[in-house]
Protein backbone atom coordinates (compact mmCIF):
# COMPACT_ATOMS: atom_id res chain seq x y z
CA UNK A 1 0.00 0.00 0.00
CA UNK A 2 1.16 3.24 -1.03
CA UNK A 3 2.13 5.54 2.24
CA UNK A 4 1.09 9.03 2.60
CA UNK A 5 4.00 11.31 3.17
CA UNK A 6 3.49 15.10 4.08
CA UNK A 7 6.08 18.01 3.81
CA UNK A 8 5.63 21.54 5.49
CA UNK A 9 3.27 22.76 2.93
CA UNK A 10 0.33 20.27 4.26
CA UNK A 11 0.67 21.32 7.63
CA UNK A 12 -0.64 23.52 9.25
CA UNK A 13 1.55 25.13 12.00
CA UNK A 14 -0.99 27.32 13.60
CA UNK A 15 -2.56 24.38 14.78
CA UNK A 16 -0.16 23.33 17.69
CA UNK A 17 0.83 26.84 18.44
CA UNK A 18 -3.11 27.28 19.64
CA UNK A 19 -2.27 24.65 22.12
CA UNK A 20 -0.76 24.35 25.65
CA UNK A 21 1.78 21.84 25.37
CA UNK A 22 3.52 19.53 28.36
CA UNK A 23 6.76 17.94 27.33
CA UNK A 24 7.11 14.99 29.82
CA UNK A 25 11.02 14.41 30.17
CA UNK A 26 13.70 15.86 29.19
CA UNK A 27 16.03 13.52 27.51
CA UNK A 28 17.18 12.80 23.91
CA UNK A 29 13.71 13.30 22.69
CA UNK A 30 12.53 15.65 25.34
CA UNK A 31 14.81 18.57 24.99
CA UNK A 32 14.91 18.59 21.12
CA UNK A 33 10.99 17.95 21.15
CA UNK A 34 11.04 21.41 23.72
CA UNK A 35 13.28 23.46 22.56
CA UNK A 36 12.16 22.92 18.69
CA UNK A 37 8.54 24.04 19.41
CA UNK A 38 9.40 27.18 21.78
CA UNK A 39 11.64 27.96 18.73
CA UNK A 40 8.74 27.59 16.27
CA UNK A 41 6.49 29.62 18.34
CA UNK A 42 4.41 27.01 20.86
CA UNK A 43 3.46 27.71 24.44
CA UNK A 44 5.36 24.78 26.21
CA UNK A 45 5.98 23.34 29.84
CA UNK A 46 8.10 20.83 30.80
CA UNK A 47 7.14 17.75 33.48
CA UNK A 48 10.31 16.61 35.42
CA UNK A 49 9.85 14.93 39.24
CA UNK A 50 11.52 17.20 42.03
CA UNK A 51 14.83 16.35 41.73
CA UNK A 52 15.16 15.16 38.47
CA UNK A 53 19.05 15.60 37.37
CA UNK A 54 17.32 16.94 34.09
CA UNK A 55 15.63 19.97 35.45
CA UNK A 56 18.67 21.86 35.84
CA UNK A 57 19.13 21.41 31.99
CA UNK A 58 15.56 22.82 31.17
CA UNK A 59 16.09 25.50 33.07
CA UNK A 60 19.29 26.55 31.37
CA UNK A 61 17.49 26.72 28.33
CA UNK A 62 14.80 29.56 29.82
CA UNK A 63 12.02 26.84 30.06
CA UNK A 64 9.30 26.70 32.37
CA UNK A 65 9.98 23.02 34.41
CA UNK A 66 6.96 22.06 36.45
CA UNK A 67 5.97 18.66 38.02
CA UNK A 68 4.46 16.42 35.53
CA UNK A 69 1.41 16.45 37.36
CA UNK A 70 1.32 20.26 37.30
CA UNK A 71 2.54 20.49 33.58
CA UNK A 72 0.39 17.96 32.73
CA UNK A 73 -3.26 19.92 34.47
CA UNK A 74 -2.29 23.53 32.82
CA UNK A 75 -1.57 21.81 28.93
CA UNK A 76 -4.20 20.59 26.83
CA UNK A 77 -1.27 18.40 24.74
CA UNK A 78 1.08 16.15 26.89
CA UNK A 79 3.83 14.61 25.05
CA UNK A 80 4.89 11.65 27.41
CA UNK A 81 8.82 11.49 26.63
CA UNK A 82 10.17 9.79 29.05
CA UNK A 83 11.52 6.17 29.09
CA UNK A 84 8.78 3.49 27.39
CA UNK A 85 9.54 1.30 30.68
CA UNK A 86 8.50 4.06 33.34
CA UNK A 87 5.63 5.79 31.24
CA UNK A 88 2.71 3.59 32.35
CA UNK A 89 3.30 4.90 36.00
CA UNK A 90 3.81 8.67 35.23
CA UNK A 91 0.11 8.40 33.21
CA UNK A 92 -1.48 6.83 36.14
CA UNK A 93 0.06 9.04 38.84
CA UNK A 94 0.27 12.41 36.96
CA UNK A 95 -1.36 12.19 33.55
CA UNK A 96 -4.92 10.63 33.91
CA UNK A 97 -6.28 12.57 36.99
CA UNK A 98 -5.25 15.58 34.74
CA UNK A 99 -6.82 15.07 31.56
CA UNK A 100 -9.92 16.99 30.25
CA UNK A 101 -12.37 16.16 27.19
CA UNK A 102 -10.32 17.36 24.26
CA UNK A 103 -6.82 16.99 25.49
CA UNK A 104 -4.68 14.64 23.74
CA UNK A 105 -1.72 12.35 24.55
CA UNK A 106 1.02 12.25 22.55
CA UNK A 107 3.68 9.31 22.35
CA UNK A 108 7.22 9.64 20.84
CA UNK A 109 7.22 5.74 20.18
CA UNK A 110 4.27 3.37 19.84
CA UNK A 111 5.39 0.66 23.00
CA UNK A 112 2.82 1.80 25.64
CA UNK A 113 -0.06 1.45 23.21
CA UNK A 114 0.96 -1.69 21.12
CA UNK A 115 1.88 -3.57 24.45
CA UNK A 116 -1.53 -2.31 26.31
CA UNK A 117 0.58 -0.97 29.28
CA UNK A 118 -1.32 2.30 28.50
CA UNK A 119 -5.04 2.50 27.60
CA UNK A 120 -6.52 6.17 27.83
CA UNK A 121 -10.02 6.93 28.12
CA UNK A 122 -12.03 7.87 25.31
CA UNK A 123 -12.43 11.68 25.61
CA UNK A 124 -8.61 12.34 24.86
CA UNK A 125 -7.10 12.49 21.42
CA UNK A 126 -4.35 9.63 21.24
CA UNK A 127 -1.41 10.21 18.83
CA UNK A 128 2.24 9.70 18.06
CA UNK A 129 5.27 11.96 16.53
CA UNK A 130 7.99 9.90 15.87
CA UNK A 131 10.91 11.18 14.71
CA UNK A 132 13.08 8.63 12.72
CA UNK A 133 16.67 9.75 14.35
CA UNK A 134 18.10 10.20 17.57
CA UNK A 135 16.90 13.44 19.72
CA UNK A 136 20.08 15.56 19.30
CA UNK A 137 20.35 15.14 15.82
CA UNK A 138 16.57 15.54 15.81
CA UNK A 139 17.36 19.05 17.46
CA UNK A 140 20.88 19.71 15.84
CA UNK A 141 19.07 19.39 12.24
CA UNK A 142 16.31 21.63 13.09
CA UNK A 143 18.69 24.55 13.96
CA UNK A 144 20.71 23.61 10.88
CA UNK A 145 17.85 24.81 9.14
CA UNK A 146 16.85 20.84 7.71
CA UNK A 147 14.76 17.82 9.89
CA UNK A 148 14.67 14.19 10.57
CA UNK A 149 12.25 12.66 8.86
CA UNK A 150 9.35 11.43 11.14
CA UNK A 151 6.23 9.53 11.97
CA UNK A 152 2.96 10.28 12.64
CA UNK A 153 -0.03 7.77 14.14
CA UNK A 154 -3.62 8.50 15.38
CA UNK A 155 -5.04 5.61 17.67
CA UNK A 156 -7.60 7.43 18.58
CA UNK A 157 -9.27 10.54 17.36
CA UNK A 158 -11.92 12.07 19.79
CA UNK A 159 -11.80 15.45 18.08
CA UNK A 160 -12.25 14.71 14.79
CA UNK A 161 -9.06 16.76 14.41
CA UNK A 162 -5.61 14.28 15.50
CA UNK A 163 -3.96 13.85 12.41
CA UNK A 164 -3.96 17.34 11.49
CA UNK A 165 -2.74 18.32 15.29
CA UNK A 166 0.06 15.45 15.01
CA UNK A 167 1.08 17.08 11.53
CA UNK A 168 1.19 20.23 12.67
CA UNK A 169 3.17 19.55 15.79
CA UNK A 170 5.42 17.33 13.61
CA UNK A 171 6.72 20.38 11.60
CA UNK A 172 6.89 22.33 14.98
CA UNK A 173 10.10 20.01 15.16
CA UNK A 174 11.36 19.67 11.33
CA UNK A 175 9.91 16.72 10.89
CA UNK A 176 8.18 18.27 7.94
CA UNK A 177 11.31 19.57 6.67
CA UNK A 178 12.36 16.01 5.29
CA UNK A 179 8.62 14.50 4.84
CA UNK A 180 6.14 12.88 8.15
CA UNK A 181 4.86 9.12 6.95
CA UNK A 182 1.48 8.53 8.75
CA UNK A 183 1.93 4.66 9.95
CA UNK A 184 0.06 3.11 12.94
CA UNK A 185 0.68 2.56 16.23
CA UNK A 186 1.56 -1.14 15.41
CA UNK A 187 3.62 -0.01 12.39
CA UNK A 188 6.13 2.57 14.09
CA UNK A 189 6.44 0.04 17.42
CA UNK A 190 7.35 -3.07 15.52
CA UNK A 191 9.26 -1.75 13.07
CA UNK A 192 11.17 0.50 15.52
CA UNK A 193 12.13 -1.91 17.76
CA UNK A 194 13.05 -4.75 14.84
CA UNK A 195 15.21 -1.56 13.20
CA UNK A 196 17.05 -0.75 16.15
CA UNK A 197 17.71 -4.15 17.59
CA UNK A 198 18.55 -6.14 14.15
CA UNK A 199 20.44 -3.34 12.50
CA UNK A 200 20.92 0.26 13.69
CA UNK A 201 22.34 -0.78 16.85
CA UNK A 202 22.19 -4.18 17.75
CA UNK A 203 22.91 -5.51 14.24
CA UNK A 204 25.84 -2.54 13.45
CA UNK A 205 27.12 -2.97 16.86
CA UNK A 206 28.11 -6.50 16.70
CA UNK A 207 28.97 -6.16 13.30
CA UNK A 208 31.64 -3.46 14.54
CA UNK A 209 32.79 -5.54 17.29
CA UNK A 210 32.93 -8.58 15.46
CA UNK A 211 34.71 -6.91 12.98
CA UNK A 212 37.64 -5.69 14.96
CA UNK A 213 37.97 -8.78 17.32
CA UNK A 214 38.88 -11.01 13.97
CA UNK A 215 41.26 -8.17 13.03
CA UNK A 216 42.89 -7.69 16.35
CA UNK A 217 42.89 -11.74 17.13
CA UNK A 218 44.75 -12.26 13.82
CA UNK A 219 47.61 -9.77 15.02
CA UNK A 220 46.59 -6.78 12.98
CA UNK A 221 46.83 -3.15 15.28
CA UNK A 222 44.00 -2.17 16.95
CA UNK A 223 44.78 1.75 15.53
CA UNK A 224 44.30 0.07 11.98
CA UNK A 225 41.48 -2.15 12.95
CA UNK A 226 39.15 0.48 14.67
CA UNK A 227 39.75 2.90 11.36
CA UNK A 228 38.75 -0.16 8.96
CA UNK A 229 36.13 -1.04 10.59
CA UNK A 230 34.42 2.18 12.76
CA UNK A 231 35.40 5.39 11.77
CA UNK A 232 35.27 4.16 7.58
CA UNK A 233 31.69 2.82 8.51
CA UNK A 234 30.94 6.18 8.73
CA UNK A 235 32.12 7.64 5.58
CA UNK A 236 30.59 4.36 3.88
CA UNK A 237 26.70 5.07 5.34
CA UNK A 238 27.14 8.61 4.50
CA UNK A 239 27.42 7.63 0.78
CA UNK A 240 24.30 5.66 1.37
CA UNK A 241 22.35 8.06 2.74
CA UNK A 242 23.08 10.39 0.03
CA UNK A 243 22.69 8.03 -3.18
CA UNK A 244 21.52 4.56 -1.61
CA UNK A 245 23.62 1.50 -1.97
CA UNK A 246 24.05 2.00 -5.43
CA UNK A 247 25.83 5.30 -4.63
CA UNK A 248 28.32 3.70 -2.40
CA UNK A 249 29.18 1.02 -4.47
CA UNK A 250 29.79 3.92 -7.05
CA UNK A 251 32.27 5.61 -5.28
CA UNK A 252 34.37 2.20 -3.72
CA UNK A 253 36.58 0.66 -6.08
CA UNK A 254 35.71 -2.41 -8.19
CA UNK A 255 37.49 -4.49 -6.12
CA UNK A 256 35.69 -3.11 -2.72
CA UNK A 257 32.21 -4.04 -4.95
CA UNK A 258 33.25 -7.22 -5.86
CA UNK A 259 34.36 -8.41 -2.25
CA UNK A 260 31.15 -6.34 -0.73
CA UNK A 261 28.72 -8.23 -3.57
CA UNK A 262 30.16 -11.40 -3.34
CA UNK A 263 31.33 -11.87 0.52
CA UNK A 264 28.51 -9.43 2.14
CA UNK A 265 26.32 -12.24 1.79
CA UNK A 266 29.04 -14.68 3.55
CA UNK A 267 28.67 -12.59 6.60
CA UNK A 268 24.83 -11.97 6.34
CA UNK A 269 23.68 -15.57 5.75
CA UNK A 270 20.65 -17.01 5.81
CA UNK A 271 21.26 -17.73 9.08
CA UNK A 272 21.62 -14.89 9.93
CA UNK A 273 17.93 -13.47 8.28
CA UNK A 274 16.49 -16.50 9.93
CA UNK A 275 17.58 -14.60 13.28
CA UNK A 276 16.50 -11.54 12.10
CA UNK A 277 13.13 -13.31 11.66
CA UNK A 278 13.11 -14.84 14.77
CA UNK A 279 13.90 -11.27 16.60
CA UNK A 280 10.61 -9.60 14.41
CA UNK A 281 8.37 -12.57 15.57
CA UNK A 282 9.38 -11.88 19.49
CA UNK A 283 8.20 -7.97 19.10
CA UNK A 284 5.23 -8.90 17.09
CA UNK A 285 3.91 -11.78 19.92
CA UNK A 286 5.29 -9.30 22.66
CA UNK A 287 7.79 -11.33 23.78
CA UNK A 288 10.33 -8.81 23.71
CA UNK A 289 8.09 -6.45 25.47
CA UNK A 290 7.23 -8.80 28.23
CA UNK A 291 11.36 -9.53 28.71
CA UNK A 292 11.93 -5.58 28.40
CA UNK A 293 9.45 -4.45 31.12
CA UNK A 294 10.42 -7.67 33.64
CA UNK A 295 13.77 -6.76 33.09
CA UNK A 296 13.25 -2.95 34.37
CA UNK A 297 11.24 -4.02 37.18
CA UNK A 298 14.13 -6.28 38.35
CA UNK A 299 16.16 -3.12 38.35
CA UNK A 300 18.18 -4.07 35.12
CA UNK A 301 20.66 -7.08 36.08
CA UNK A 302 21.16 -7.82 32.59
CA UNK A 303 21.47 -4.80 30.75
CA UNK A 304 23.58 -3.55 33.54
CA UNK A 305 26.02 -6.40 33.10
CA UNK A 306 25.81 -6.25 29.43
CA UNK A 307 26.05 -2.37 28.88
CA UNK A 308 29.25 -2.83 31.42
CA UNK A 309 30.63 -5.62 29.03
CA UNK A 310 29.94 -3.75 25.92
CA UNK A 311 31.91 -0.48 27.73
CA UNK A 312 34.81 -2.58 28.71
CA UNK A 313 35.36 -3.89 24.90
CA UNK A 314 39.11 -2.84 23.76
CA UNK A 315 37.57 -1.12 21.08
CA UNK A 316 36.67 2.07 22.92
CA UNK A 317 39.79 2.25 24.40
CA UNK A 318 41.38 2.30 20.83
CA UNK A 319 38.92 4.74 19.67
CA UNK A 320 38.66 7.38 22.41
CA UNK A 321 42.24 7.27 21.86
CA UNK A 322 42.12 8.22 18.47
CA UNK A 323 38.64 10.68 18.10
CA UNK A 324 40.68 12.49 20.61
CA UNK A 325 43.32 13.03 18.10
CA UNK A 326 40.74 14.64 15.80
CA UNK A 327 38.82 17.58 16.89
CA UNK A 328 36.08 17.57 14.49
CA UNK A 329 34.77 13.96 15.27
CA UNK A 330 33.74 13.54 18.79
CA UNK A 331 31.27 16.50 18.68
CA UNK A 332 30.14 16.94 22.22
CA UNK A 333 26.01 16.60 22.71
CA UNK A 334 25.01 19.81 23.72
CA UNK A 335 20.98 20.30 24.91
CA UNK A 336 20.60 22.90 22.46
CA UNK A 337 22.20 21.14 19.10
N1 LIG B 1 16.37 8.48 22.18
C1 LIG B 1 15.82 8.74 21.00
O1 LIG B 1 16.42 9.40 20.17
C2 LIG B 1 14.47 8.26 20.64
C3 LIG B 1 13.54 7.99 21.61
N2 LIG B 1 12.25 7.76 21.25
C4 LIG B 1 11.26 7.58 22.30
O2 LIG B 1 11.18 8.78 23.07
C5 LIG B 1 10.85 8.48 24.42
C6 LIG B 1 11.91 9.08 25.34
O3 LIG B 1 13.13 8.42 25.10
P1 LIG B 1 14.54 9.16 25.34
O4 LIG B 1 14.46 10.56 24.84
O5 LIG B 1 15.57 8.24 24.79
O6 LIG B 1 14.61 9.19 26.93
P2 LIG B 1 15.83 9.63 27.86
O7 LIG B 1 16.20 8.46 28.68
O8 LIG B 1 16.90 10.30 27.05
O9 LIG B 1 15.17 10.75 28.78
C7 LIG B 1 14.13 10.46 29.65
C8 LIG B 1 13.70 11.71 30.36
O10 LIG B 1 12.57 11.39 31.17
C9 LIG B 1 12.81 11.86 32.49
N3 LIG B 1 12.08 11.07 33.45
C10 LIG B 1 12.44 9.93 34.10
N4 LIG B 1 11.47 9.55 34.95
C11 LIG B 1 10.49 10.50 34.85
C12 LIG B 1 9.24 10.70 35.51
N5 LIG B 1 8.80 9.86 36.44
N6 LIG B 1 8.50 11.77 35.16
C13 LIG B 1 8.92 12.65 34.23
N7 LIG B 1 10.11 12.52 33.58
C14 LIG B 1 10.87 11.45 33.90
C15 LIG B 1 14.32 11.76 32.64
O11 LIG B 1 14.75 12.59 33.71
P3 LIG B 1 16.03 12.27 34.64
O12 LIG B 1 17.13 13.13 34.12
O13 LIG B 1 15.61 12.66 35.99
O14 LIG B 1 16.30 10.79 34.51
C16 LIG B 1 14.76 12.29 31.28
O15 LIG B 1 14.69 13.69 31.26
C17 LIG B 1 10.74 6.96 24.48
O16 LIG B 1 9.40 6.63 24.23
C18 LIG B 1 11.61 6.49 23.31
O17 LIG B 1 11.29 5.22 22.82
C19 LIG B 1 11.80 7.80 19.95
C20 LIG B 1 12.68 8.06 18.94
C21 LIG B 1 14.11 8.19 19.19
C1 LIG C 1 17.56 3.63 16.65
C2 LIG C 1 17.17 3.80 18.09
C3 LIG C 1 15.88 4.57 18.32
O1 LIG C 1 14.78 3.83 17.80
C4 LIG C 1 15.99 5.88 17.57
C5 LIG C 1 17.07 6.85 17.90
O2 LIG C 1 15.25 6.09 16.64
C6 LIG C 1 15.69 4.75 19.82
O3 LIG C 1 14.74 4.15 20.37
O4 LIG C 1 16.48 5.47 20.45
MG1 LIG D 1 13.80 4.75 16.27
MG1 LIG E 1 13.37 3.15 19.28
Amino acid sequence: MAVEIFYDDDADLSIIQGRKVAVIGYGSQGHAHSLSLRDSGVDVRIGLPEGSKSRAKAEEQGLRVLTPAEASAEADLIMILAPDTKQRFIYEQDIAPNLKDGDAIFFGHGFNIRYDLIKPPANVDVAMVAPKGPGHLVRRQFVDGKGVPALIAVEQDASGNAQALALSYAAAIGGARAGVIKTTFTEETETDLFGEQAVLCGGASALVQTGFEVLTEAGYAPEIAYFEVLHELKLIVDLMYEGGIARQRYSISDTAEYGDLTRGPRVISPAVKEEMKKILGEIQDGTFAREWVAEDEAGRPNFTKLEEQGNQHPIEATGKKLRDLMSWVDRPITETA
